[in-house]
């Protein structure tokens, strides 16, 4: 089956959108984050905790598992989902963006990049192609197109080059995929903040009719407020009847912003990666867990909360682990993080249907410290 969208209502308040998405592996509401579980697993959680918890959607990620374990043992234990026993949807990324992040000695020709493994150091190639015969055999609901995505910031004339080199990538994706009618292959929006070479990705891309779409080249290191300029003048030239994805994105008030500008999918690696140093999003803010003034503090770690880690576990016995490096803290710490972030995007749904997303934002902020100088 194809990757469907049905948007369910616009909220009056704002530019947010309330819809679903259909995928062959279930169906799920948006806006709505996505854990990343880059090595086909999402770090420290059972997909038990992950279904508990409320996650339907997870990443896994198409250049890693080229390296390690290497899509041809995933594709002989039956695809991603077996071989991680998840029975939600999984997206992958295409590689573009790890090559770019991870490795050295990146060579970017029209064919393709020539790289070296960021772990043995051999020297490797990835092509348009080569990124969806991996993906092909991985067996992602969603996989993402091969492109680049140039650092933050980049010159007006190698951002021009890139973007419509990448569009040229797209169409060699399309080509490339053996799915019918490009059933989960999403296209992925670049251009940097130049709002001009935006419209020429979004136009390229658009007239290829993927069934969705990403806003790439975000995340990167650029100012919130670039984002947001970014969000406002690219997510309108998006199909309003096909998914938006913004990539790389998972910090409370980005994921409200993003959702207020009419995006629908967010994943990023932040909520479990900082929950695997002890730094905790709560409603009052994050919290570092390690502080000594928590050695005593037998409370749940937000008590607004009422994740399994908040019911059972207090901050005293988690800071314990975490500075004892105990496995079990950071399993803790990560549940909690994941369960935060998707029980808030389950409140933006409900504040869109309320038509006070706007409202919503206002008050998160307000109670995040997100407004504090
Ligand atoms: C900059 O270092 C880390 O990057 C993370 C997420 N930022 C991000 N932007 C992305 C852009 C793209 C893209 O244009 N194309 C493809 N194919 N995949 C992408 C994936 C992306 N991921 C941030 O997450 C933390 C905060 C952990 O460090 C940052
Ligand atoms: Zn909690």
């Amino acid at each position: 089956m194809a990757i469907t969208y049905e948007l369910i209502k616009t909220c009056k308040q704002t530019g947010a959108r309330l819809g679903r998405v259909h995928t062959p592996h279930g169906s799920f509401e948006t806006p709505m984050f996505m854990p990343v579980g880059t090595l086909a697993t999402v770090k420290t959680m059972s997909p038990e905790e992950l279904e508990q918890m409320g996650a339907q959607i997870i990443l896994s990620n198409t250049y890693h598992l080229w390296l390690r374990p290497g899509e041809d043992i995933v594709e002989e234990a039956g695809g991603l989902h077996k071989f991680m026993n998840w029975n939600g949807s999984i997206l992958t990324d295409s590689g573009g963006f790890q090559v770019f992040s991870l490795s050295d000695l990146r060579q970017i020709e029209e064919e393709g990049v020539h790289f070296r493994n960021h772990i043995s150091g051999e020297k490797l190639f990835l092509s348009p192609e080569k990124a969806m015969r991996i993906q092909n055999s991985l067996g992602a609901d969603i996989m993402m197109a091969f492109d680049e995505c140039p650092p933050y910031p980049a010159e007006y004339d190698y951002m021009k080059k890139s973007v419509e080199r990448t569009s040229r990538w797209a169409e060699r994706c399309l080509e490339g995929h053996n799915r019918p009618n490009d059933q989960g292959l999403f296209g992925i929006v670049q251009g940097g903040e130049y709002e001009e070479l935006r419209r020429q990705s979004a136009k390229d891309l658009t007239s290829m009719n993927f069934p969705g779409y990403a806003i790439g080249g975000l995340s990167v290191g650029e100012p919130k407020d670039v984002m947001n300029r970014v969000l406002d003048f690219t997510t309108p030239l998006l199909p309003d009847h096909k998914p938006r994805y913004l990539m790389g994105v998972g910090s409370p008030d980005s994921l409200i912003d993003g959702s207020l500008r009419g995006i629908d999918m967010f994943d990023c690696v932040l909520p479990t990666r900082i929950a695997r140093n002890g730094t905790l999003m709560t409603s009052e803010g994050r919290l570092v867990v390690r502080n000594a003034k928590f050695a005593r503090d037998f409370r749940p770690i937000d008590e607004n909360c009422n994740c399994h880690t908040c019911r059972n576990y207090s901050r005293a016995y988690i800071r314990h682990l975490v500075k004892a490096n105990e496995t079990f803290g950071f399993r803790l710490t990560t549940y909690h993080n994941l369960h935060f972030l998707l029980k808030l995007m389950g409140r933006v749904r409900e504040a869109i249907r309320e038509d006070r997303l706007g409202d919503f934002r206002e008050e998160f902020f307000e109670q995040y410290g997100f407004n504090k100088p």
